[in-house]
C-alpha cells in the first residue's frame, strides 16, 4: 500500500504529530512525500519516506504523476485553506487526479482518521485488486 503525505507549512506540525500517532499503521505501507513534509516525516518517526520536490517546486505534480499511473493507495494531503499557495493549480491538479482514479484522499485530520481506520481494518484491499 502506498501513501502520499503532503502538508502545507501550518499543517506540518499537526501532519507530524497525525504520523507519529499512527506510525504503527504507516509502518506496514510505504510511505511518499513532498520534499519538506518528507523530511520533517522521517525526523519525526524515523519511517523509511521517498521525497520527492518540495510543493511549489514540483511535488505535487510528481504524486499526481504516480496516481495517474495507478501507483498511490491513499493520499494524505493537509492543506492550509487560509492561506493562498502558489503552486494552487498544482494542488488542484493532483485533487483532480484523485477524484478522476477514485483514489482515497483526506484534506484535513478528522477525514484522514477516518482512512487510517479504515486502512487498519482492510477496508483499502481493493486497491489491491484494482492494481492487479
Ligand atoms: O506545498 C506543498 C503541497 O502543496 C508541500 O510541499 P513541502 O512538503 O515541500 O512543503
Amino acid at each position: 500500500m502506498n501513501i502520499a503525505l503532503i502538508a502545507h507549512d501550518r499543517k506540518k506540525d499537526e501532519l507530524v504529530n497525525f504520523a507519529l500517532a499512527y506510525k504503527h499503521i504507516f509502518a506496514k505501507a510505504r510511505l511518499f512525500a513532498t520534499g519538506t513534509t518528507g523530511t520533517r516525516v522521517r525526523e519525526a518517526t524515523g519511517l523509511p519516506v521517498h521525497r520527492f520536490l518540495s510543493g511549489p517546486l514540483g511535488g505535487d505534480q510528481q504524486i499526481g504523476a504516480m496516481i495517474a499511473q495507478n501507483e498511490m493507495d491513499l493520499v494524505l494531503f493537509f492543506r492550509d485553506p487560509l492561506m493562498a499557495q502558489p503552486h494552487e493549480p498544482d494542488i488542484i491538479a493532483l485533487l483532480r487526479l484523485c477524484d478522476v482514479h477514485n483514489i482515497p484522499v483526506a484534506t484535513n485530520i478528522a477525514t484522514a482518521e477516518l482512512l487510517m481506520k479504515g486502512f487498519e481494518r482492510g477496508d483499502l484491499a481493493w486497491r489491491e485488486t484494482v492494481k492487479g
